[in-house]
């Protein structure tokens, strides 16, 4: 079953402290689910309705009870993501994280959680949980290595959700064991001072807690809900702050990633405006940072998000907080389109790794890099037991992503395979998948191979339906007319091709970064951009030559470097 519905907004003003600049009692104020501020003149006033607001006395309990409705979606198998945004110093923290005297929403929510799974009698519930940071545009995982926390990629999963490849995950069996870990993994996160606020973070932190809800009358089955507690960076100004050449460029990535998610939620509002479905509608640039293809599922995707605008009071922030509140306004009419999954069969795996001892606050994390035989968890004496997902450890799937036995078996296959033999074995599911498209192609669009834009886009064509293996097709499909059309110098249409190729393959970089460089031939940036080579003729990195680029080939997006790559390593 699937639920339209908007992203919910709640803001929180703060207390005022005396690095706020003069404070005017009546520039901010809050009247119910309304709120208005005056801007820095104080000549103007912005009104603003949201869907809470909280006001300088607002307790962390009275600010949880808000939320906790949502949170308690996931135990239907719901995803909820839950995002706190403003300027450094606003509140995020706080509202988020909190202190051990006012714990804020991440601990209140584990404590519920296993409330509530003390009362549950028709299902049971395991939880782990995943932390990971984002710093100047990588991924960082906070339950690996303290000292060295180790960096990420995100890659597309099986359901086509972006997902941290290689992520540490926590077992928990109680809200004790969540703060050791938890305790020591927020202490990694990079923090610097800066004049604004001592003890600033300068890293997005998305703590992801995974609910799997076992059904008690067919325990073979079960359902996974997640939810996402994310505290952005705060925005700030050089100016204010007084920033080294490092400060700047932290600040410059997180005012990037901001500007983006900004981007991202323009593109999906003007879609809503214009009733578009996001393939349909104006691109939305969720892969210009990662803070955005992780937040993906919440705007726009099919978790529910709650955005938590902190502001801070005062005539430093004027400004701040009506940009705050632009931001609100525009999320809200961001939507989602929930969707509540049915209990599928579980794998019998053995289960996540628990806390084996108690944990001491200055041992570094140990990470298992060795391999694990099947089903083993080891512990480390004296600290804890983690589990990571990598290639050499026992993968943790979610129920809807495991691997079959004969998948199993090809991935081993693979691994023996020389880059020779993996080349060959590339071109001959390439080959076959170009053939089974082709004929797919010849029923479906009548295609003139002579003209060179022949393609019609099919827009109602819906991807959720689509298994990879056609999506790929499709998008290969895609992007023979769309190097057709760019060959033939038809940039705009070759724009659009590309763009809606993307729609199909949205984890090729090569396709993301060809369309970015369009772009910016287009905005006259870039001097105009030739395809990589005659469409019809391509050469492999092992030197054979393909004749199918006719049919477009994806794979030749990873080939070959960009123009704008080469240009920048001149
Ligand atoms: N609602 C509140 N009540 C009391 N104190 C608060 C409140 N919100 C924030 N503070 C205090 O204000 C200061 C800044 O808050 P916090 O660190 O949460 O800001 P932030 O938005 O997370 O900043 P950054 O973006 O730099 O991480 C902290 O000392 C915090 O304890």
């Amino acid at each position: 079953m699937t639920t339209i519905k908007s992203i919910a907004c709640h803001v929180r003003l703060r207390p005022p402290s005396e690095k706020d600049g003069k404070i005017d009692q009546e520039a901010i104020k809050i009247e119910g689910d309304k709120i208005s501020a005056l801007n820095k003149d104080g000549d103007k006033r912005y009104h603003f309705k949201l869907d809470k607001c909280h006001d300088t006395e607002s307790s962390q309990q009275e600010v949880f009870d808000c939320v906790k409705p949502l949170v308690e979606q996931a135990y239907k198998g719901i995803n909820t993501t839950i995002f706190a945004y403003g300027v450094t110093g606003a509140g995020k923290t706080h509202t988020m994280q909190g202190t051990k005297v006012e714990p804020g929403i991440i601990p209140r929510t584990v404590e519920a959680i296993f409330q509530q799974r003390s009362i549950l009698r028709k299902s049971t519930l395991n939880v782990s949980f995943s932390y990971v940071e984002i710093l100047k545009d990588e991924v960082y995982d906070l339950l690996g290595d303290r000292s060295m926390p180790k960096k990420r990629d995100i890659r597309m999963s099986g359901e086509g959700q972006n997902i941290v490849a290689d992520l540490v995950r926590q077992h928990i069996n109680s809200i004790d064991e969540f703060s050791e870990v938890y305790d020591a993994a927020a202490k990694t996160r990079k923090t610097a001072s800066t004049k604004l606020n001592s003890s600033s973070s300068r890293s997005h932190a998305i703590l992801t807690l995974h609910i799997e809800i076992i059904d008690n009358s067919d325990p073979m089955h079960s359902r996974i809900g997640k939810i996402c507690l994310t505290d952005l960076a705060g925005s700030e100004n050089n100016n204010l702050t007084g920033n080294d050449k490092e400060r700047m460029r932290e600040s410059s990535a997180i005012n990037t990633s901001l500007t983006t998610l900004g981007k991202v939620v323009d593109a999906l509002n003007l879609n809503a405006q214009k009733g578009h479905t996001e393939s349909g509608g104006v691109f939305v640039p969720y892969r210009e940072s990662k803070l955005t293809r992780l937040l993906q599922d919440a705007l726009g995707g099919t978790s529910q998000g709650l955005l938590i605008c902190c502001l801070a009071p005062g005539e430093t922030f004027a400004r701040d907080t009506i940009n705050t509140l632009q931001f609100a306004k525009k999320s809200k009419a961001v939507e989602n389109r929930l969707t509540v999954p049915e209990y599928s069969s579980r794998q019998a795996s053995a289960p996540l790794p628990r806390l084996s001892k108690p944990i001491n606050p200055d041992a570094t994390f140990k990470v298992h890099s060795e391999p694990l035989p099947s089903g083993a968890i080891r512990s480390i004496p004296g600290r804890m037991a983690l589990a990571t997902i990598s290639a050499n450890a026992r993968p943790i799937r979610s129920t809807n992503n495991r691997m079959t036995r004969a998948e199993g078996d090809k991935e081993n296959a693979l691994k023996g395979m020389t880059d020779e033999q993996l080349d060959q074995r590339i071109q001959k599911v390439v080959s076959q998948q170009i053939a089974r498209e082709k004929e797919l192609c010849q029923a479906l669009l009548p295609v003139d191979e002579q003209s060179p834009v022949p393609f019609v886009l099919d827009k109602d064509k819906n991807t959720d339906l689509m298994s990879t293996e056609e999506k790929e097709n499709r998008a290969r499909v895609i992007v023979s007319h769309a190097r057709k059309a760019h060959y033939a110098g038809d940039l705009q249409q070759a724009l659009s091709l590309y763009r809606k190729a993307l729609e199909y393959a949205p984890t090729n970089h090569r396709l993301a970064t060809r369309i970015t460089e369009l772009e910016l031939s287009l905005e006259g940036i870039l001097p105009p951009q030739r395809p990589y080579s005659n469409p019809s003729i391509r050469e492999s990195k092992s030197g054979i030559k393909r004749s199918h680029a006719h049919m477009g080939s994806l794979a030749e997006m990873s080939y070959e470097e960009s123009p704008l790559k080469k240009e920048k390593l001149r």
